[in-house]
């Protein structure tokens, strides 16, 4: 069985405040976008093992085990019946770019397993899992446009169409840590809820709609801020930084030609909207 776990960008993404726990309440509007890995099971005739896992594509680091797809398999096995299985896992989602690739692999196995061996999970079941294995990965169960609070892992189903338009996304070379990302934000309520300013057309998102983690990533990282410049003098009507970087993404009302061309050895696509 193949499946193709697609990632997501976020519009607008504000720090709220610190938990306890360490973690953080957040408030973002999750969007997902055709930018797909693609990741295939099939069931191990021999049982010398439990699995094997094959990348292909993006290089990753880590150990086998330290795969997400690796431990969806691992965390449903707790609790159901599953065989020795073959995984193959084709990266094309850039890593440590804020598109959620790894937690998208994540939720589609959870997707993939439920259905290939019959475990009849229910979608708030599988929810249940995957927010276990990160923060964004509950998001790609579903995988609709929602308004996420909490650590990014309460929805509200929100109506946003983007249809029409077209975003043009751009990864330079830079890995930005999650968690050194959130280390260097002062958490604060913003001023208007993301809510309302997605009610508004697209062109006057520019002043309104925010990533707090832009200010420190970009101090660090000013080549990200030139990117966000370069997609408005472009045309964008709006761009931004997705999740915690480094990847950038300018919304545009007409395709833009050869734009592969602007941004030098950056991963660079244009992709037409839902
Ligand atoms: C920034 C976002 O990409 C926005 O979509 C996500 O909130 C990050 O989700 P993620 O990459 O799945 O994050 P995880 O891999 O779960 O967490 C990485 C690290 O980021 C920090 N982290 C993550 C999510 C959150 N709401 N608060 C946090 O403080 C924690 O230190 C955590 O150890
Ligand atoms: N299947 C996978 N694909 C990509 N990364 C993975 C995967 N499994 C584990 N990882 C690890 O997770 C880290 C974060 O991966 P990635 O940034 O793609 O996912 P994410 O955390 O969901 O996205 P975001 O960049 O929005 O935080 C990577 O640096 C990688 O080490």
């Amino acid at each position: 069985m193949i499946t193709f776990p697609n990632a997501k960008i976020n519009l607008g993404l504000n720090i709220v405040e610190k938990r306890a726990d360490g973690y953080h309440n957040l408030e973002t509007i999750f969007y997902p976008i055709h930018l797909q890995d693609a990741l295939e099971v099939t069931r191990r005739e021999k049982d010398d093992t439990p699995y094997t896992l094959h990348v292909k594509g993006t290089a990753l680091e880590g150990a086998p085990e330290d795969n997400l797809v690796v431990k969806a398999y691992e965390l449903l096995k707790k609790d159901h019946e599953m065989p020795p299985i073959d995984i193959h896992l084709f990266k094309h989602i850039p890593t440590g770019a804020g598109l959620g690739g790894g937690s998208s692999d994540c939720a589609f196995m959870i997707k993939l397993l439920n259905e290939k061996f019959r475990l009849n999970l229910s979608l708030e079941e599988m929810e249940g899992y995957a927010a276990r294995l990160g923060a964004d990965c509950a998001f790609f169960i579903r995988n609709q446009p929602v308004f996420a609070t909490g650590i990014g892992n309460i929805f509200e189903p929100i109506r946003l169409s983007l249809s029409g338009c077209y975003l043009v996304l751009v990864k330079p070379d830079i890995f930005v840590s999650t968690r050194e990302a959130f280390a260097h934000i002062t958490p604060h309520k913003p001023e208007v809820s993301l809510k309302e300013i997605v009610r508004q057309p697209v062109e006057i998102w520019k002043d309104s709609m925010k990533n707090d983690f832009e200010d420190s990533v970009f101090l660090q990282h000013p080549e990200i801020a030139a990117i966000k410049d370069e997609l408005y003098d472009l045309g964008a009507v709006f761009a931004s930084m997705s999740g915690s970087g480094s990847s950038v993404y300018g919304i545009f009302r007409q395709p833009i030609e050869n734009v592969d061309e602007k941004f030098g050895d950056c991963f660079c696509r244009q992709r037409e909207l839902d």
